[in-house]
């Protein structure tokens, strides 16, 4: 299949080496220096668009790949505030759009444990809980986009837990949570590709759920694997529509 990369830098070039280890082709780069390149015409060449860019430019490129109708696949995360307007432009202008806070294996299958955990604890209200997640510090997003999956995870099984809201560790500002609400704690160190923490604590212990990526592997084979999976069919998915 012919692959078009908005976005070329960290995940952008692992994304290009398995897509041609498992027979792709990539037909377009599109980065900060040759933007005006993405144009309808030149995205014609491609089967399925990836876009793993920012949260400055994803909006825009998702915009040419509908004027285009090519399908594409966005992991580049910071941008789910405009969710549903882009849902409503996919499904009237008959596009096909998969996105994915996070594509790898592993914390696909975290977020399930999320939700069965927060489920269970329902029955035990002396558990109070907290997200973590860290980062490398060129992350331009926080919270990240895993870490509001976990937190919507939460949210939604949780039946004290109404909202979530954001502190960046680091910056000088405290939040002091209500009871309703489930702090997200950002974390950014050097070369850290991304590490997700849910924690449970009581008086008298503590639970954790943890994911660690040891690298960006997961995230880059997830998703050329979507794009081979979106490749024919039409309309707004998820990554987990690909694991269900
Ligand atoms: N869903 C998932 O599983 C994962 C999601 N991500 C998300 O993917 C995104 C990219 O991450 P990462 O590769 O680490 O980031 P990088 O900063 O390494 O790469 C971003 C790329 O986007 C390019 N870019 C900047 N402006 C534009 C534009 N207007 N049009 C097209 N490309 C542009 C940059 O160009 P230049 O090189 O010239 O600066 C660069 O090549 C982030 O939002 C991150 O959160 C990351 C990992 C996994
Ligand atoms: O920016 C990153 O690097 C990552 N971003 C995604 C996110 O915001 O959750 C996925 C992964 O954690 C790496």
């Amino acid at each position: 299949m012919k692959l078009a990369l908005l976005g070329y830098g960290k995940m952008g070039q692992i994304i290009e080496k398995f897509a041609v280890e498992r027979g792709h082709e990539i037909v377009l780069k599109i980065t900060i220096d040759n933007q005006e390149d993405l144009t309808r015409e030149n995205l014609k060449a491609a089967d399925v668009a990836i876009d793993f860019s920012t949260p400055d430019s994803v909006l825009r490129n998702i915009d040419v790949c509908f004027d285009a109708q090519v399908p594409v696949v966005v992991g580049t995360t910071g941008w789910y505030g405009k969710l549903q307007e882009v849902k409503d432009d996919c499904d009237k202008s008959n596009n096909t759009l998969l996105y994915g806070s996070n594509f790898s294996i592993g914390v696909n299958l975290f977020f399930k444990l999320n939700q069965t955990l927060a489920k269970l604890m329902n029955n035990y209200p002396a558990y109070e809980v907290q997200v973590e997640e860290i980062h490398h510090t060129q992350k331009l997003d926080a919270p990240s986009g895993t870490a509001i999956t976990l937190a919507e995870g939460i949210v939604e099984n949780l039946e004290r837990k109404q909202e979530w809201l954001n502190e960046v560790v680091g910056t000088g500002v405290e939040l002091f949570p209500k009871p309703e609400q489930l702090l997200i704690e950002s974390h950014r160190i050097e070369n850290i590709p991304g590490t997700h923490t849910v924690i449970y604590s009581s008086e008298v212990d503590e639970i954790e759920i943890k994911h660690t990526a040891h690298n960006r592997a997961g995230f880059a084979l997830g998703a050329v694997v979507a794009a081979e999976w979106v490749r024919d069919k039409k309309g707004f998915f998820n990554i987990t529509d690909i694991f269900e």
